[in-house]
């Protein structure tokens, strides 16, 4: 005991790094988190238990990143490794090694000021040096904001700094803002290594901070601190434990200081600016989300280009890409519904009880544009791939229970570059009721039970109408202890009680978000809650909206993959006046309309259901057809409104072509070759088909409701403003008003409809913007208790 006093005693005297590192302890209390650097493998968790079983870690190792071992009893585990000592993680045992004295300490943290006075000396220079290249201003703020928190942490007490430190915020496989952010606030782990120069790891080289050729250490520290993404994700994960700032454990002298070149690269003691411009090339930005950088875990029940059945499938495929590109570790979860060639199986095995039923889930993985996609494989999902949420109801919600329970688990069980996402600063984003469940999981097995408490959950609402409803006997289908049906009990004004999993999934989630600003506020009413606007206004706190954006590789007409054959075209804002009519033509050639370069084509792709109003341009198809326009409807669903579809094309062959089915690669040449795309939705969360038609120079003629009143702003003809033409109800003749205005610009209106054009298309859709407020959620969400 008289020892650990003295450890306490003296941490509070170091208040710096070693606090630090210690409080990082305390943050991952029995469970390694996030961790390319947390080495326990998979197997080190029994996936229930508490407690976990620490890798032992040599003399001379350095064990960096987020740390494993909570409060008093991980203190004298991580003493124990200064001592060379091994250490078993568990939750203390008082033969952590710290029976060596408080000289021994005392020591140990006189050398750890240094190191920190040290860093902070490496730091300054970084800084001299960026300002002397003049690097953007958001560089220098980054650097600035390292600095910040290094001194932060330095003043901060134990618990301010829990969740707080850039070594639990940064992300842990690929970037090596990681190993910066670990290597400051870790430094004391280092120096209690005592790692002999040189001695670990391979090429370390000297350094002489005081003569001024400093580069080797600006650009170590650069690249530490975010300016270099690891290609490779194998190398990152195994590099980290060695790209340290390793420090003489003897003198600490400045000109002691070890570097190992976090390229990679050999450091030669050459001129500093020559140096610095030689590294020009792999200096990339740093990360956008800066210490806001987390692990996120995107749930969905389907994923383009692997499953689609609508713009959720495109959402989970896109969205994820963003939030990678801002620099968080991003991984995307759905089910395997089919053998999918990039996603290979990763050898991990387990299994769940589904309703009494024992399951065996197996994980398959591919790592593409920066994304992990992990595919959850069990029996139940195969064949489903074109009929995702179909097949009896008790079926479809069992399909979704495993997912769900499968799912939660997979950033314990599934090494993703070899390293598991590990459970801290971690968000789930959940998506409709499908997966609804898992912040109620996520509560219910592991947050009630002192497990995953980092974990944070994200549900996203892409449509209201659907919310896993049935009786409420369901729940017993769910394996949740009962005193949680009461979550998923709602009274319903026609079939009285019911029980409703995206009712639970509301209640639950730390943050809800839908996917637009109008359909925020619609979801709010009676009329747009679908019984369930009270919960969402008595969440409203955690609410907003976020508009969709676009996948600008998938869905861009220069490098559409879609547009180089059969006749259609590639084209840009450039090639517009050329391009789009070749596509046009292509288009009428492949349906078999008359190839004419004035005729417009009116377009409609989508479900064929109450939602989409295709029953309106049903009512509108009289006056449709009697104007000189051809039109294409591409779409699947209820089985009236596809016959509707194929009695339309027999009835104005000339005219109208009905395409039942689902083929992306039509959508995409429709898209191209069409003038005005027809978007008259009764609802329409966000809508993806008029941000795509825009990009492609087609029109939309849209509903003004959710999305729609977001993104299609209507045309005005004096300030030549606007992006299309919308009508205030869902009305048939509303429809045609706005469609008859339309297609009067479009005949007589050749500069205004250009001007449309090339508005539309200088939009900015990306999914940038969008990822950027998905991060200020996740944020907000991690700080929440
Ligand atoms: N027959 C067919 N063949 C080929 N492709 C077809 C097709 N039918 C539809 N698609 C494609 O599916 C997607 C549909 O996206 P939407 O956003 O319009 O609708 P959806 O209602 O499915 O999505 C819900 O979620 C999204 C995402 O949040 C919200 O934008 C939307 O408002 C909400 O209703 C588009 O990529 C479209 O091209």
């Amino acid at each position: 005991m008289a020892s650990l006093g003295s450890l306490r005693f003296l941490l509070e005297l170091s208040s710096g790094s070693n606090s630090v590192l210690f409080q990082n302890r305390a943050v991952c209390r029995g469970r390694p988190s996030s961790a390319a650097f947390c080495r326990a493998s998979p197997a080190d968790f029994d996936g229930s238990a508490r407690k976990v079983r620490f890798p032992r870690v040599r003399r001379g190792e350095i064990l960096v990143g987020p740390s494993l071992v909570g409060g008093e009893k991980g203190k004298k585990g991580l003493h124990a490794i200064g001592k060379g000592g091994s250490f078993e993680g568990e939750e203390g045992g008082d033969d952590g090694g710290i029976n060596d004295g408080d000289d021994a300490l005392q020591a140990a943290v006189d050398k750890s000021e240094k190191v920190r006075a040290m860093q902070k000396e490496l730091l300054q220079k970084l800084l001299q040096v960026v300002e002397r290249r003049n690097l953007d201003s958001s560089l220098i703020n980054s650097e600035v904001r390292a600095e910040e928190d290094m001194v932060s942490y330095a003043k901060s007490d134990e618990t301010s700094n829990l969740n707080l430190s850039p070594s639990s915020g940064w992300p842990t496989g690929r970037y090596k803002s990681s190993i910066v952010a670990d290597s400051f606030s870790q430094s004391s782990e280092a120096m209690i290594s005592e790692t002999p120069p040189g001695s670990a790891n391979g090429t370390f080289l000297n350094k002489e901070m005081e003569s001024g050729r400093n580069t080797q250490v600006e650009r170590a520290f650069a690249a530490g601190i975010g300016l270099t993404r690891e290609a490779d994700p194998e190398a990152a994960a195994s590099k980290t434990a060695s790209q340290v700032l390793l420090a003489s454990s003897e003198t600490y002298d400045a000109k002691d200081v070890i570097l190992e070149d976090p390229l990679g690269a050999k450091l030669d003691n050459t001129d500093a600016e020559d140096d610095v411009d030689s590294e020009e090339g792999n200096m990339d930005a740093p990360p956008l989300a800066g210490a806001n950088v987390m692990n996120v875990v995107v749930v969905a029940a389907e994923c383009a280009p692997w499953s689609k059945t609508g713009g959720l499938g495109d959402v989970a495929g896109a969205l994820p890409k963003a939030l990678a590109r801002r620099g968080h570790r991003v991984m995307v979860v759905a089910p395997r519904y089919g053998n999918y060639a990039e996603a290979q199986d990763i050898g991990v095995r387990k299994r769940y009880k589904v309703n009494g039923q024992d399951l065996e889930v197996i994980y398959f993985h591919a790592y593409i544009d920066g994304v992990d996609f992990v595919f959850i494989d069990n029996n139940l999902f195969h064949h489903h791939q074109h009929n995702i949420y179909g097949g009896v109801r008790l079926e479809v919600l069992k399909r979704m229970v495993l997912f769900c329970r499968a799912a939660v688990e997979v950033p314990w069980h599934v090494p993703c570059g070899g390293v598991c996402y590990g459970d801290g600063n971690l968000a789930f984003i959940a998506n409709d009721w499908h997966t609804a469940l898992l912040p109620v999981y996520l509560k219910a097995y592991y947050r009630d039970n002192g497990l995953m408490k980092f974990a944070r959950s994200v549900l996203v609402i892409h449509n209201i109408a659907h919310q896993g409803r049935g009786p409420v006997e369901d729940f017993f289908h769910i394996d949740l202890p009962d005193y949680y049906m009461d979550l998923f009990k709602l009274h319903d004004p026609i079939g009285g009680d019911h029980f409703n999993i995206f009712a639970a999934g509301l209640k639950t989630a730390d943050r809800v978000v839908t996917v637009s600003h109008g359909y925020a506020w619609e979801l709010k009413t009676s009329e747009g809650g679908w019984g369930l606007h009270e919960i969402i206004n008595h969440n409203h706190w955690k609410f907003q909206g976020i508009v969709n954006g676009i996948d600008t590789k998938e869905w861009n007409p220069e490098f559409d993959v879609h547009l180089k054959s059969d006749g259609y075209t590639n084209y840009s804002l450039e090639t517009l006046q050329a391009g789009k009519p070749q596509c046009k033509a292509a288009l009428q050639r492949e349906l078999g309309l008359p190839v004419r370069a004035d005729v417009p084509i009116l377009a409609f792709i989508g479900r064929l259901d109450q939602q989409k109003g295709v029953d309106l341009i049903a009512e509108a198809i009289p006056w449709i057809v009697g104007q000189d326009v051809q039109l294409v409807m591409l779409g699947t669903g209820r089985p009236d409104l596809e016959d509707m579809l194929r009695r339309f094309e027999s009835q104005y062959c000339d005219k109208v072509r009905g395409w039942v089915g689902f083929s992306v690669k039509t959508a995409h040449q429709i898209t191209a070759g069409a003038d005005i795309l027809l978007m008259p939705s009764r609802f329409e969360p966000c809508g993806l088909n008029q941000l795509y038609a825009m990009m492609y120079g087609t029109i939309p003629v849209a509903h003004a409701v959710g999305g729609l009143r977001d993104t299609v702003i209507q045309f005005d003809p004096y300030k030549e403003s606007g992006y299309g033409w919308t009508f205030d109800r869902a009305e048939a003749h509303k429809l045609i008003d706005a469609l008859g205005n339309c297609l009067n610009t479009y005949w007589n209106y050749k500069e205004s409809w250009r001007g449309l054009q090339t508005r539309g298309m200088m939009q900015d859709l990306s999914w940038d913007n969008a990822a950027q407020h998905y991060e200020e959620v996740l944020v907000a969400a991690k700080y929440q208790w």
